[in-house]
């Protein structure tokens, strides 16, 4: 990976994340190019050796991977203005929501290779669910790029499909995670904790919870099971959030997402 010449366009929230993330799984600084047309914006990338710029074509020349991280709308235009300036075999990665691969392909050329990821912001810290769907790149290409996101956290491959559900489930799925940590820490106030303290002790509890179910495989209601002492305060505390309409609420917030992916 340290070989990669790799250009990000679009140093927004997820385009800077990636960035940071690479530079911290040991990517050389030189290696990296990234563009916004705001380039004062990413002045702390500046000092950290990484060349900033808002020029999209000359960003591109030399680079073996062009990632794209402009909003959808932003896609065709961007394309558009790169496309003269892409070489064969260059691979271009784009990031971006809805975007397919059948659009991405008819504004790029025919000898660059697009394949879409969707990773989630914890990239920034090696911690991200990266989603990938690459159908026209070849096994040594694929392995390449697996390698390389997985110097950022977990990658599977999926088939574009499923593109949309990646997005929420893995992307969205982190402001949905951390909306539980805000709702807890608001509790934690009221049952007695200052607000630094609550959020310690909910952030510590949700990543034990998570390290239960990665490490050992459980489906979560065997771990709940352990929890719920009978006659206890847990399970009086489960039934009641449920009464309220805890998971129903998360489904149907995953769905309103994901329609919304769909139907634009
Ligand atoms: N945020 C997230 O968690 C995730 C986002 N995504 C996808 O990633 C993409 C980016 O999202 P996000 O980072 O949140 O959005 P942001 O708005 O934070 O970032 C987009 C960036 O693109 C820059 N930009 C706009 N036009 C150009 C241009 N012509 N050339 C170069 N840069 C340009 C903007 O900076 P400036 O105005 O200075 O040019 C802006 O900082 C979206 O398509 C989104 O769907 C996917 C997964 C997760
Ligand atoms: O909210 C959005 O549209 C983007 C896509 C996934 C995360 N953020």
């Amino acid at each position: 990976m340290k070989n990669l010449n790799i250009c990000i366009i679009g140093g927004g929230n997820l385009g800077r994340a990636i960035a940071e993330g690479f530079l911290k799984a040991g990517l050389p600084a030189g290696k990296l190019v990234i563009t916004r047309r705001r380039p004062h914006l990413l002045e702390d990338l500046t000092k950290k050796g990484v060349r900033v710029e808002s020029d999209n074509a000359a960003a591109v020349i030399g680079a073996d991977l062009v990632i794209l991280a402009v909003k959808p709308y932003q896609a065709e235009g961007v394309l558009q203005g790169i496309r003269s300036s892409l070489i064969p075999g260059q691979m271009l990665a784009s990031l971006m929501t809805g975007v397919s691969l059948e659009s991405l392909k008819s504004w790029l050329p025919e000898t660059v290779i697009p394949f879409r990821v969707m990773p989630n912001t914890a990239i920034a810290l090696q911690e991200s669910m990266t989603c990938i769907s690459a159908p026209d790149c070849n096994d040594e290409q694929k392995e390449v790029i697996q390698e390389l996101f997985e110097t950022l956290g977990k990658v599977i491959y999926i088939n574009e499909e499923l593109m949309a559900a990646a997005t929420v489930l893995g992307a969205c799925g982190i402001a949905f995670a951390l909306r539980f940590i805000r709702a807890a820490t608001q509790g934690g106030i009221e049952i007695g904790f200052g607000a630094e303290v609550a959020q310690e002790i909910v952030a510590q509890t949700v990543k034990g919870a998570t390290e239960l179910i990665l490490q050992t495989g459980h489906h979560p209601e065997r771990e709940i099971d352990k929890v719920t002492t009978p006659k206890g305060i847990t399970i009086s505390g489960l039934n009641a959030m449920e009464h309220q309409g805890f998971s129903s609420a998360l489904i149907q917030g995953l769905l309103v997402s994901y329609n919304k992916i769909n139907n634009g």
